[in-house]
């Protein structure tokens, strides 16, 4: 069986993955971001994806390569990670009492073909007070984290619906990926037998 490598420097992507009880490395991709404006989100995640998946596997040629990306779409604006606190709190004022999507797009590298594919959740926030996001952005968490939130933190209680994916919001469509990995040949299901 080819080795699997999950390219991400993401702690929760990394969490996820261990969810498959499969072994594998992590490596961090090297890659430029810089991509057009007038891509659609679902474009842009899984060509951000397949760019880290192909970054690491120029360094491991044998194994398998899943790379993800993830972003936060709201009345045609695209939110990624918050360059500083104050733009924390604009995005965060955005999302306040709306409905917004995430887009976790996935790219998995193997035998020198790519497939990718995208998650999209549907998620609304309770209505915020400029308060409340002071609160909010003083934990730390919206620093690294696309729409300036973490569904899985302090951020879980700025979360009125989720419709779709969780484990995509936080990062990783897992079970898709799990999905993905059997079609190419890596068992992940029959361990369970
Ligand atoms: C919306 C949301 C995003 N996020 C995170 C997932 C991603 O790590 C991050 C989006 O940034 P990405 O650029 O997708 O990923 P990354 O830079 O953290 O990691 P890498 O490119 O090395 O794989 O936001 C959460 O953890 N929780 C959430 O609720």
């Amino acid at each position: 069986m080819p080795r699997l490598v999950l390219a991400s420097t993401s702690p929760r992507r990394k969490e996820l993955l261990e969810m498959l009880h499969i072994p594998f490395t992590v490596c961090s991709p090297q890659v430029d971001e810089t991509i057009s404006d007038s891509i659609s989100p679902a474009n842009m995640v899984m060509e951000l994806a397949a760019r880290k998946a192909k970054a690491v596997a120029k360094h491991h040629g044998d194994s398998c390569v899943v790379g993800a990306d993830t972003i936060v779409a709201i009345h045609g604006d695209m939110l990624g990670k918050p360059f500083d606190k104050k733009h924390a709190f604009q995005m965060l004022q955005t999302l306040s009492g709306q409905t917004h999507f995430v887009f976790t797009g996935v790219a998995v590298f193997f035998a020198d073909t790519i497939e990718t594919f995208y998650e999209k959740t549907e998620v609304t926030f309770w209505e915020l007070s400029e308060k409340e996001i002071e609160r909010y952005i003083a934990t730390d968490e919206p620093l690294d984290k696309a729409g300036a939130y973490g569904i899985q933190g302090w951020g879980s209680l700025l979360v009125k619906e989720i419709h779709g994916d969780y484990f995509s919001v936080v990062g990783l469509p897992i079970a898709r990926v799990a999905r993905m990995l059997e079609k190419i040949g890596f068992p992940i299901f029959q361990q369970y037998e």
